[in-house]
């Protein structure tokens, strides 16, 4: 409820199709593109520009009259800037509400005029918290008078419109030659405006709550995060569930660009997301496809060179066919015209890469149902996750494979035979590809590609029967990955009968010796990592 008092009742709503004239603008930027445009088009409109220092000077500078904002309070700008704008003269031409008789009067009896267009965009915080400056650099862009003079005109959107996005200029330009803005674009600019500055204190807030003690093991008190519309999908994982994507400050496949295809459906970004987590865990060039966030396809070209996609894309797709068609690839190098020839053979939901050649572009827009997504050049993997569970979210750092134990170097032999530099190639691989699959996962591997998965079963004897039983006759001689330890001998035992030659798992099961012998009796080496890659 409202402490002020009402001095007239109400005021009534005006008519949201009228536009009200724009005669004075505030104009207060950090970032200065397209600013001399605006202005120059507001002048040419005949409004007044009010500005702050390097804002007003860049104005200025353009050869536009422009009125300062210490000319408007008497006041100059003190203490680094901190103060500029911050004064009744400012915030009572931003907050009166004009369609109030009481509000005119006072603006007059103080001598302060309104502002009817405010242009604001703020300090870089986000952006100086990620160059890695110091607390103290970071907490002095945190702006508090850019904030206190969006909220204040979006509150007042009856009588003030509020601009927080420089894409905007053009259109506002337009709007102001045009007559000014409607009620109606004046609600829309503020509700943009409130989410712009509940965005940035959210930001201020979590970096702070993370910079303070925190709550547990490195887990700030309280944390934030927000996301802004991109898209409505069709619908979500089944027809009758609405869905829409939303997009996180931080670059990845919410912003990828999409060079071709039907729009993405909820299932594609699903299954894309996990492609690419699988495809980026490789540092050589490799390929990931899957289906139903499970890989049925994994291949890296060891020490090969960029072209080797498209060898890696035969592999990978080798490995189960089947289940390839409909599936979504990711490739953690450019798409070639040779790659792209062959997954044109086979329907394919979605392809993304970091680029595509443009002989591959050609060969695959040929192909109507293709989605070609190109990931943007900064991506990188959120350091932490989130899993909304009902009533809170659980959070966790990301899970990477730069534990100790996920170097072979590190591993520890159990038993069998130290093999040899090729296998160990294989086991390696084989162990990165684990992480990939839904657990209990089982992963026969050679060549540089999965030849058998087995995933996401309630058990490890049933991922093991499915990883040979998807093999066939290429378990034999194989290599195999555990994402986590065989709790019994049974599991192993069912590789070890299908010809499987080493065996990389973490250990750490009370039943290791067993389980360790059942493949030294079978001659097998085994490996140990002493990490475990559960993928729930
Ligand atoms: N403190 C103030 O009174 C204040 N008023 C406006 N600002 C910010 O100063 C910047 C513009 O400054 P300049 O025009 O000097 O480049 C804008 O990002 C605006 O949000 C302020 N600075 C931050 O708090």
């Amino acid at each position: 409820m409202s402490s002020a008092t009402p001095t007239e009742p109400a005021p009534g709503t005006p008519d949201p199709a009228e536009r009200r004239p724009v005669r004075r603008a505030l104009l207060s930027v950090t970032d200065k593109s397209g600013l001399v445009e605006l202005g120059s088009a507001l002048v040419e409109s005949g409004v007044e520009l009010v500005s702050t220092g390097n804002s007003a000077r860049t104005l200025a500078d353009a050869g536009l009259p422009v009125t300062r904002v210490e000319d408007v309070t008497g006041f100059a700008e003190c203490l680094d800037g901190r103060v500029k704008t911050l004064h009744p003269a400012i915030h009572g031409g931003l907050l009166a509400d004009l369609r109030k008789e009481s509000h005119r009067a006072q603006l007059e009896e103080l001598g302060i005029a309104p502002f009817d267009l405010v242009v604001v965009n703020l300090y870089p915080f986000r952006e100086t918290v990620a160059s890695g400056a110091s607390v103290d650099e970071s907490v002095e862009q945190i702006d508090i008078g850019g904030p206190a003079m969006i909220r204040a005109s979006a509150k007042n959107h009856p009588s003030v419109a509020v601009v927080v996005d420089p894409a905007a200029y053009p259109t506002v330009a337009q709007t102001v030659r045009d007559g000014g803005f409607t009620l109606a674009e004046r609600t829309v600019l503020a509700a943009a405006a409130f989410a712009h500055t509940a965005s940035y204190d959210v930001a201020v807030a979590s970096w702070m709550n993370s910079v303070v003690s925190p709550a547990g093991v490195g887990f700030p008190a309280w944390t934030g995060s927000t996301w802004e519309h991109a898209a409505d999908l069709r619908y979500g994982e089944n027809p009758h569930q609405a869905a829409a994507l939303y997009r996180h400050w931080r670059p990845g496949l919410a912003s990828a660009e999409q060079l071709h295809g039907k729009e993405m459906s909820y299932n594609n970004y699903v299954d894309a997301d996990a492609a690419w987590r699988a495809a980026t865990d490789f540092t050589d060039p490799a390929v990931a496809i899957i289906k139903h966030a499970n890989p049925c396809g994994l291949a890296v070209v060891t020490g090969g060179a960029d072209a080797d996609v498209a060898l890696a894309h035969r592999r990978a797709h080798a490995c189960d066919p089947v289940s390839a068609f409909g599936g979504v690839i990711a490739v953690n190098r450019p798409v070639t015209a040779e790659m792209a020839e062959q997954v044109a053979e086979i329907f394919t939901e979605v392809l993304l890469a970091p680029g595509f050649e443009d002989a591959a572009v050609a060969v695959l827009t040929r192909k109507k149902n293709i989605r070609l997504l190109v990931m943007p050049a900064d991506t990188q993997a959120d350091p932490v996750e989130f899993r909304a569970i009902s009533g809170g979210v659980l959070v966790q750092s990301r899970d990477r494979m730069d534990a100790p134990g996920d170097l072979a170097g590190a591993w520890t032999l159990a038993c069998g035979q130290p093999v040899d530099e090729a296998t160990l190639a294989d086991l390696d691989f084989a162990w990165r590809a684990c992480r990939a699959v839904k657990s209990n996962a089982i992963l026969l591997a050679r060549d540089g590609a999965s030849v058998g998965i087995g995933m996401g079963q309630v058990n490890r004897v049933d991922s093991a029967r499915l990883a040979v039983e998807r093999a066939g006759d290429r378990a034999r001689g194989s290599v195999a990955a555990s994402d986590a330890f065989f709790p019994f001998a049974d599991g192993l035992e069912i590789l070890l009968a299908a010809g499987v030659r080493a065996v990389v798992q973490p250990g750490g099961s009370v039943r290791d010796a067993e389980v360790i012998a059942a493949a030294e009796a079978a001659g097998v080496s085994m490996y140990l990592t002493g990490a475990r890659h559960f993928f729930h």
